[in-house]
């Protein structure tokens, strides 16, 4: 119980934590019970076998000492004849039935384990991906991905393992009490006023030994950073001469890590020792005791009887070992179920889990405006991003938004598609305000080329794909013809069956765009936002994504995010943004006329740059 990986040298594990069960913590997760109802019948039916088959377990040493008192001419049971041969095939009968029943047991609980699991982590993952933009931003992805793995895996343990022991264990606990009883009085007092005791000592210390052995493994673990670091900045230990310094550091460590170790070897030895002479020595003046009740034959034993007592003993024993290690296996479930639990029980937002459901009813044209937007990110409220914001883009306009780093340019971008919503003013599309449209209906009216393409694990033409999940193989062999994309994709060996994303081929800055423009194309949209990439792709690149990206302006309403002035001389208007406030907007020959205005002065530092 106490055998922790010693000296390892890896950190140890983190466990998840542990949560109290009480009514009020049952009541919250008796909501996932929803999860098991559909498969009620086989929940039930796996619990009745559960329960017979914990019983037939129980009864079984019966036949072994059955057996032996027959083999002495005794007969142990009324209903069972003193007979080798009868008392063999009636528990090979037994036998097959234990197994029977255990097969179904077993495989139901599976069953219902694995279908309700399975419809917890897609709700869940629904949850999660429909959850608003801001709920992301209080959280760590790593946190997020723990839920949908470590804690439903948690619960998953526990309906189809943990809760099935505890009840058997249950069952064997107090069943077996009650047989040894029958068997004696005496003998069971006698184990029941010790063997609790023993258990509780033997797992305090065990987790006494437990922790030291942690204790171990973090130090070595420590002492392994010293190495790492050190052999990493090789170079400043010998510019320094510190190599005495660093073996000194590194020897303090090793000589803490085996203080550690030779202090948990002592109280593993104590364990040894204690185990060996309390446990044994117990099991021995039980087994001496029930000798001696053998021994007087008259009120006393039969060795049948003794040998069934030596065999509840042991069962009882282990079942009251188990106990604790369920139970908080339980506590951790319970924790998990609450943490999935605060996921689904958030508002997501209007998004259907039916594809069918989400598709366009209101068309929007492409007129979009900002009248008066006020917003600060409801994770900062005390920041204000955006005072009073207030433009008109008419459909099919291209109209820039320009302004230095941090004036709120993609905060626009971010509103448009409705990721957050302001908290004064009002966007309108096509002149009616963004409430009164579906949120699926603006999202898929919408489409962004952003300025660091994320391509998902998958082949080209699955990526393209996404942009519009229901388009054929042409359509999407044409839109990336318009992307400019098509040359280099059929220049790969798999073409558009090469796979791209972490585990694949590494695309160039200047193809994920185009392979982003492909996926608008295909999205079509009637409002396009383009939030243009920062780091400049070389010219030939650049004039490849800058026909693609004219290619996809076309006939559709255009928010250009532009870093580099040159690409929006041609857009019909360009409202420059600071610090949340339009401060100017217009043509760019109306905006470069304006000497005092800031427009004039970006462009003229752009050009210098270009220039020298
Ligand atoms: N998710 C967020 N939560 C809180 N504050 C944010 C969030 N995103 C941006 N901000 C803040 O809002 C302000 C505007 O940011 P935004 O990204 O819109 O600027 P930008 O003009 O697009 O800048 P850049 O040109 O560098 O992309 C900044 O002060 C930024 O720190």
């Amino acid at each position: 119980m106490a055998r922790g990986r010693l000296n390892s040298g890896a950190k140890a594990e983190a466990e998840l934590p542990k949560a109290k069960i009480d009514k009020q913590t049952l009541r919250k997760i008796g909501k996932l019970v929803s999860y098991i109802k559909p498969y009620r019948g086989k929940f039930i039916g796996g619990l009745l076998f559960l329960i017979i088959s914990s019983l037939v377990g129980l009864a079984f040493p019966g036949f072994f000492g059955a057996l032996i008192d027959a083999s002495q001419g005794i007969q142990r049971f009324t209903f069972i004849p003193a007979n080798l041969a009868t008392i063999g095939k009636i528990a090979v009968v037994v036998l097959f039935l234990q197994g029977f029943v255990s097969f179904f047991r077993i495989t139901w609980f599976v069953q219902v384990a694995e279908n309700a699991l399975a419809a917890l982590r897609r709700d869940t993952y629904f949850k999660l991906v429909t959850l608003p933009m801001n709920f992301f931003a209080n959280r760590r992805v790593g946190e997020l991905n723990s839920r949908i793995s470590a804690d439903l895996s948690q619960i998953q343990d526990t309906l189809t393992t943990t809760l099935a022991e505890i009840i058997r264990q249950v069952i064997i606990m107090i069943g077996g009490i009650i047989l040894l009883m029958v068997i004696s009085i005496k003998l069971t007092i006698a184990l029941l006023v010790v063997l609790p005791i023993l258990i509780v000592v033997a797992i305090v210390f065990g987790k006494f030994i437990r922790k030291l052995s942690r204790q171990a493994q973090d130090q070595l673990a420590e002492s392994n950073t010293i190495v790492e670091e050190t052999l990493q900045g090789i170079a400043n230990v010998k510019a320094f001469v510190n190599e005495a310094f660093e073996a000194g550091r590194y020897q303090k460590n090793l000589q803490n890590v085996v203080t550690l170790a030779v202090k948990g070897a002592k109280y593993r030895g104590l364990f040894g020792a204690f185990i060996v002479f309390c446990l044994f020595g117990t099991v021995f003046c039980e087994i001496w005791y029930g000798s001696y009740l053998v021994s007087i034959h008259d009120r006393g034993l039969t060795f049948g009887q003794l040998t069934n007592f030596i065999i509840y003993a042991a069962f009882i024993s282990a079942a009251m070992g188990s106990l604790p290690d369920l139970y908080a296996n339980l506590q951790k479930a319970v924790g998990a179920s609450e943490r999935v639990l605060e996921i689904l029980e958030e508002t997501g937002e209007p998004v259907s889990i039916n594809a069918i459901e989400n598709a366009i009813v209101q068309k929007i044209s492409g007129n979009l405006s900002f009248q008066n937007v006020e917003f600060s990110y409801p994770s900062r409220p005390e920041v204000k991003v955006l005072h009073g914001v207030s433009f008109n883009a008419d459909a099919g306009q291209k109209v820039a938004i320009v302004g230095p780093s941090g004036s709120g340019k993609s905060t626009m971008a971010a509103l448009v598609l409705q990721f957050y919503h302001p908290q004064g003013g009002t966007i309108l599309f096509d002149g009616k305000p963004a409430a009164d449209y579906a949120l699926t209906d603006i999202r898929n009216q919408v489409a962004i080329v952003p300025q660091d393409v994320l391509l998902f694990g998958g082949t080209i033409l699955e990526n393209i794909a996404y942009g519009k999940l229901s388009a054929s193989k042409e359509d999407i062999i044409q839109a990336a013809k318009r992307a400019n994309a098509d040359q280099f994709i059929t220049s790969f060996p798999e073409g558009y069956d090469t796979v791209v994303g972490e585990r694949g081929v590494k695309l160039s800055g200047g193809q994920r765009q185009r392979i982003a423009i492909a996926r608008a194309l295909l999205k079509n949209p009637a409002i396009l936002i383009l939030d243009e990439a920062t780091s400049s792709l070389d010219s030939e690149s650049e004039r490849l994504v800058q026909e693609a990206l004219e290619e996809l302006m076309k006939g559709r309403t255009s928010i250009i995010i532009a870093h580099r002035l040159s690409t929006i001389r041609e857009a019909d208007k360009i409202i420059v943004l600071e610090k949340g406030v339009i401060i100017e907007s217009g043509t760019h020959q109306e905006l470069v006329a304006n000497e005092q205005g800031l427009y004039r002065y970006l462009s003229q530092l752009q050009y210098d740059a270009v220039q020298s």
